[in-house]
């Protein structure tokens, strides 16, 4: 999909809030949307999901199935979790039985299955922040824009959500995420677009970022908070190994080139992780 030459104001006479973006992204790209409070991320996001038009210029090679997660989901709507969900779904394509299977899998996913029943303004904001996002991927979407994503999601569903980005990505959709709050270090290889004064950049990653693989020991019984914590910050997991022997501790552990793992040692209780980076997650 591409913006070119894409000029936006909400009033005629009003000032331009979008001057001249052009920008593309491919199948399974994803690209983060950083900028302050007020510079536009919400109105580029809603120009790519095709909520708003242009005032100049166009987007096109828009993928057929557009999922827009907006930053505060409208909940003054008459209808039950389940009862909207489905009709989204319907308005997806999905048939009526498909569509009712990807309301009970994403409900379920998505810890909403107790409020099928209940309806849209009783829910709180951040329940209702998921029911935004299932509807944005009932059916998985060609382009998912999710709008400030992380806002207002409970501990559970936040770490849900570069899964369900990793699963757009995998199917070869592309995805764009405005982010304020810098989580994106949860989206490791994310593209970075940065909206200043109109206009939009995209940071260029150095190609010769040096990378290095790190040993870490930690006690079994923490293996799974370990490996969970360290992909939240963004790194990578190589793999993790039991050790039989309990680890050697050096002084200042040695931080290797990647590629050149220590050989493996035996004997002990402890189990290695090694993160880096190198390879999808
Ligand atoms: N419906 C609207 N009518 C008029 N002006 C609007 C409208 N929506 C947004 N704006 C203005 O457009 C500018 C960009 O708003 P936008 O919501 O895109 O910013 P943002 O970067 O997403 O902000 P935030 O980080 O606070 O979500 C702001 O000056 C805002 O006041």
């Amino acid at each position: 999909m591409r913006l070119e030459n894409v000029w936006l104001r909400y009033h005629r006479r009003g000032p331009w809030v979008l001057r001249g973006v052009d920008v593309r992204i491919g199948p399974g790209e994803v690209a983060v949307v950083l900028g302050r409070n007020g510079v536009g991320k919400s109105t580029l996001l809603q120009v790519a999901a095709g909520v708003l038009r242009p005032g100049r210029g166009r987007v096109s090679d828009r993928p057929g199935r557009v999922g827009w997660v907006p930053e505060r989901f409208p909940a003054d709507q008459p209808f039950t979790v389940a009862r909207y969900l489905t009709g989204m779904a319907r308005v997806a394509g999905l048939g009526r039985s498909a569509a009712d299977d990807a309301v009970t899998a994403w409900t379920d996913r998505l810890g909403l299955a107790r409020f099928r029943a209940v309806r849209l303004p009783e829910l709180s904001k951040g329940t209702a922040q998921k029911v935004g996002l299932a509807q944005a991927i009932l059916r998985p979407p060609g382009l998912l824009v999710l709008d400030e994503p992380w806002e207002g999601l409970d501990a559970a569903t936040r770490e849900l959500v570069p899964e369900l980005i990793d699963e757009v990505l995998a199917a070869d959709g592309a995805v764009l995420v405005s982010d304020h709050r810098g989580e994106t270090v949860r989206l490791p290889g994310a593209r970075r677009w940065t909206v200043a004064d109109g206009a939009l950049t995209e940071e260029t990653p150095s190609a010769d970022e040096a990378v290095a693989v790190v040993e870490v020991a930690v006690p079994a019984s923490r293996v799974a908070g370990t490996v969970a914590r360290l992909r939240a910050d963004g790194h990578q997991i190589l793999r993790v190994r039991p050790d039989a022997a309990p680890p050697a501790r050096p002084a200042a552990p040695p931080i290797r080139p990647a590629g050149e793992l220590a050989p493996e040692r035996s004997g002990g209780t402890d189990a290695m992780v090694e993160p880096a980076t190198g390879e999808a997650r």
